[in-house]
């Protein structure tokens, strides 16, 4: 497969670097609803989570790439960027200074380009403090607190309009896979699995939703923000949602991963059953087998890359809104490589992606298997969204709990679902209702 480079609109031409200035200024403490004050713009690229995370507006740069060399490609236009840029950070935390918001494709083969976006603004807040970054490319520009502060203000002067929850006429319809392509695809999954070829497949599914008014991303982005408060809301370019599931952070030389596999409905557990997630989670053996697969494929990967691993024996069960997940929390400390660094947060994303919660086990098997049996184009869904600084630190989630905005009335949601022996087509596609839940909630369908 090869792989293509592309100059979209307001980049620059392929192979070429731009050279970019960049300042970082502390600002005073947020309110206490943090980075939410702050999506309020349609466009806006967006990481939060619990208020904490970057809002990226306007473009500077901006790199694309597609085929089996898009993590790598995207990593070297990143590494040259960084190398040339003249960047002021006094704070020097992970995500100050220069970030690049980015959106991969789940297959090589998808048509979806792969991107890196370097914002104009960013606003930032972690645990610690508040920042805003300004970035320039044009060696004219002035550089300065009061500049940024400018360009912020004259930002945050215009709100995207609302679009009106629950009228009549938005309505949800189905996607390239219908209820019944997606039963019978479980089925052949099952299968699949029966015959030996594969241990779990993760089978997706589309439904689109279809606006009588244009969608209010923002609006979705803040209800989603508030609602998913534990999860990561995002916003790259169209891919909007709020993942669980974290597939690596990296800070300095120490890296995590929040692993999830084993869902259970909320909206169909019983209320007066206190053990019930315990039960039909912890103590069930498709859902630990499940779970373990996926434990197993973040593990054998991140294990040759470190000199420390702390991998849970016992998975807990994550409450959302909607569903309980199985959960894993791994950490490990990276190994010095032979020429003194650390894996940076993209060469990570690129060796786990994709883990077996969106794909199955064994990877490259279940990639066949699930394309065909899906014969569909992922695009982004299901693939690394989130961010990286010149250090390498970042954070890259599973783009889950989400869908692509095509056009300014219609959205294209997605979920899967992990597919065992032991599985059963109307429970898979129940679960796949239960988690496009989140998106429809904050769409109003
Ligand atoms: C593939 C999805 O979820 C994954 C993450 C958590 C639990 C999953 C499951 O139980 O099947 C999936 O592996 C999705 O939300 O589209």
């Amino acid at each position: 497969m090869t792989s293509q480079l592309s100059a979209a609109p307001g980049t620059q031409p392929p192979g070429t670097v731009p050279l970019l200035r960049s300042i970082t200024i502390q600002r005073p403490a947020m309110s206490e609803h943090g980075l939410l004050d702050y999506i309020t713009r349609d466009e806006s690229l967006v990481w939060s989570r619990h208020g904490e995370g970057t809002i990226g507006f306007g473009q500077v740069a901006r790199f694309e790439s597609t085929g089996a060399e898009r993590f790598a490609l995207a990593r070297h236009w990143w590494d040259a960027i960084s190398e040339a840029a003249d960047v002021q950070d006094p704070l020097q935390q992970p995500g100050t200074g220069l970030i690049a918001f980015g959106a991969f494709a789940f297959s090589f083969s998808s048509s979806y380009a792969s991107r890196l976006i370097v914002p104009k603004i960013v606003v930032g807040r972690n645990e610690t403090c508040s920042w805003i970054t300004y970035t320039v490319a044009d060696p004219e520009a002035e550089l300065s607190a009061e500049a940024a502060e400018t360009e912020l203000a004259g930002l945050l002067e215009d709100y995207s309009p609302e679009h009106e929850l629950g009228a009549g006429a938005d309505k949800l319809v189905a996607g390239q896979i219908s209820e019944q392509a997606y039963r019978e695809s479980v089925l052949k999954g099952v299968s699949v699995i029966e015959s030996g070829a594969v241990t779990k497949l993760v089978l997706a599914r589309d439904a689109v939703a279809e606006l009588a008014s244009p969608i209010a991303v923002a609006q979705v982005l803040r209800q989603l923000a508030l609602r998913y408060n534990d999860c990561w809301t995002y916003s790259v370019d169209g891919l909007i949602g709020a993942t669980p599931e974290m597939l690596v952070r990296v800070r300095g030389d120490f890296a995590e991963a929040r692993v999830l596999a084993g869902t259970l409905d909320r909206a169909t557990a019983p209320s007066d059953d206190p053990d019930y997630a315990h039960r039909m989670l912890l103590e069930d053996e498709k859902q630990r087998h499940e779970h373990q697969l996926a434990i197993d494929s973040l593990t054998e990967q991140l294990g040759p890359l470190a000199s420390g691993m702390d991998a849970p024996d016992e998975p807990f069960v994550l409450q959302l809104p909607n569903v309980w997940h199985l959960a894993s929390d791994v950490k490990a400390t990276l190994a010095t490589r032979a020429d003194g660094s650390v894996p940076g947060v993209l060469d990570l994303a690129e060796v786990f992606h994709p883990t077996a919660a969106v794909c199955g086990t064994p990877t490259k098997e279940a990639g066949r298997i699930l394309r065909e049996l899906e014969g569909m184009d992922r695009g982004p869904y299901a693939g690394p969204v989130g961010w990286i600084d010149t250090r390498g630190n970042g954070e890259f989630g599973i783009a889950l709990r989400g869908g692509v905005v095509e056009s300014p009335t219609s959205v294209r949601l997605y979920a899967g679902c992990g597919v065992v022996a032991a599985s059963d087509p109307a429970a898979e596609l129940a679960e796949s209702w239960a988690k496009m839940r989140p998106m429809r909630e904050a769409l109003g369908i």
